[in-house]
């Protein structure tokens, strides 16, 4: 069962958020500060439970914010914040997490990390090497199966979420977040997927599957984004995703576009990125409906769906979390956005856990995947100084 709740018997007191929640993209800021209530748990969809808490007649804003775990039966974090405020840019968002002048003055010196492999990179190739025997087998029809690994960074000092997510806003090609999660836990990361916005009956999703690490040689870079674009098994690996997604709002929608994939680019990749636009037969089927409705998609899971979700609980071996599922807001008119939750960082303390996964396909190679997935981790790793070793990178220009 889809469950979109805290678990029965949770309140308000038992979740009091540590920092605001935020997503920061190019053209618009949410802050959302405080908890007035959780998503109550219950039998109905989540999409019934937030119409219901947004219908009822208490005062504050009327809308959600929070996270939707990779696992569809493992409970989301959803709640209503006490004080929103949209704004166009990212000056508000800087502002909610701009230290103190006091605290500035008195900066510590940059914290010491140690870093370990989990899995260690030989076990993740072996397991992409599982992956293909599986696809080449054609096992329950697998055609694509996401594979992910992740590193445990701990630090010598609490993990400064706020420090990180204002590094990571520096980007201003991806959409930068933070979630704060029940017990004092945060989520951080910078996501350059958007999987659903829905304003009025215009619903848009942008998918990405295919990758390149950019490189700072502009003819290198150049030569890395016209081969991505070349290349038959990223497309391949793209077409899964928005073939997905295109079927499953099908249905929903009067009209539906997707043009021919195109290059999408962060500070530290290329992409294929496919940007859908349709109008919803129904505007109360809301965004956060349409976000339980497509993920997870072929970009962090694989497809068919249930057959790759399995495969991945077995060669992962782990539970992916937040990781690879889905942040965002919805609100009393079914507005909203969800971004895929890739890129990202979960913190708790001295620690932060990373998560990076690449799209398994027929032709794909277990020492490029492994490749593939550190430079996706160097978008965080970036931001917090180190590299994936846990060694400082040199400074810029020095
Ligand atoms: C699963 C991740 O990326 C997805 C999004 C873009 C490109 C992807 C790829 O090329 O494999 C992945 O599908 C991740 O960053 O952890």
């Amino acid at each position: 069962m889809r469950d979109g709740a805290q678990p029965a018997g949770a309140d308000r007191a038992a979740f009091a958020p540590v920092l605001p929640f935020a997503l920061g993209s190019a053209g618009e800021t949410l802050v959302a500060r405080g908890c007035l209530d959780l998503v109550p748990a219950g039998d109905a969809a989540p999409g019934e439970r937030v119409r219901r808490l947004l219908a009822g007649g208490t005062a504050g804003p009327r809308l959600v914010v929070g996270a939707l775990p990779f696992a569809v039966d493992a409970p989301a974090h959803l709640y209503r914040p006490a004080e929103v405020t949209f704004s166009t840019g990212r000056a508000c968002f800087a502002a909610a997490f701009t230290p103190p002048a006091l605290v500035k003055a008195q900066a510590s010196p940059a914290p010491r990390w140690q870093v370990s492999a989990e899995p260690p990179l030989a076990a993740y190739r072996a397991a992409v090497a599982q992956a293909l025997c599986l696809l080449a087998r054609e096992e329950e029809g697998l055609r694509k199966i996401v594979l992910s690994r992740s590193l445990k960074l701990v630090a010598d000092c609490p993990v400064e979420a706020a420090a990180l997510l204002r590094a990571l806003a520096r980007d201003e090609s991806v959409t930068a977040f933070c979630v704060p999660l029940p017990r004092g836990r945060i989520l951080v990361g910078a996501t350059p997927e958007l999987l659903v916005s829905k304003r009025g009956a215009a619903v848009t999703s942008r998918p990405l599957a295919g990758s390149a690490r950019r490189s700072s040689d502009a003819g290198e870079d150049r030569a890395a984004a016209q081969a991505l674009l070349a290349s038959a098994k990223d497309r391949r690996e793209h077409r899964e995703v928005v073939t997905a997604i295109l079927d499953q709002l099908a249905p929903h929608c009067e009209e539906l576009f997707a043009p021919e994939p195109e290059l999408a680019a962060t500070a530290s990749m290329w992409h294929l990125g496919t940007p859908i636009s349709g109008r919803l037969r129904d505007p109360s089927f809301s965004a956060l409906d349409l976000s339980l409705l497509l993920h997870p998609t072929p970009a962090v899971c694989g497809s068919p769906r249930l057959p790759a979700a399995r495969a991945i609980a077995a060669l992962e071996g782990y539970e992916r979390g937040f990781y690879a599922g889905a942040v965002g807001w919805c609100d009393a008119q079914g507005d909203g956005d969800w971004h895929v939750a890739i890129r990202c960082a979960e913190i708790a303390g001295n620690e932060a856990r990373l998560y990076a996964g690449a799209g398994i396909v027929t032709g794909s190679d277990p020492v490029a995947e492994g490749e593939e997935t550190s430079a996706k981790f160097a978008a965080l790793l970036t931001a917090l100084g180190i590299d994936e070793d846990g060694h400082p990178l040199a400074e810029e220009g020095a």
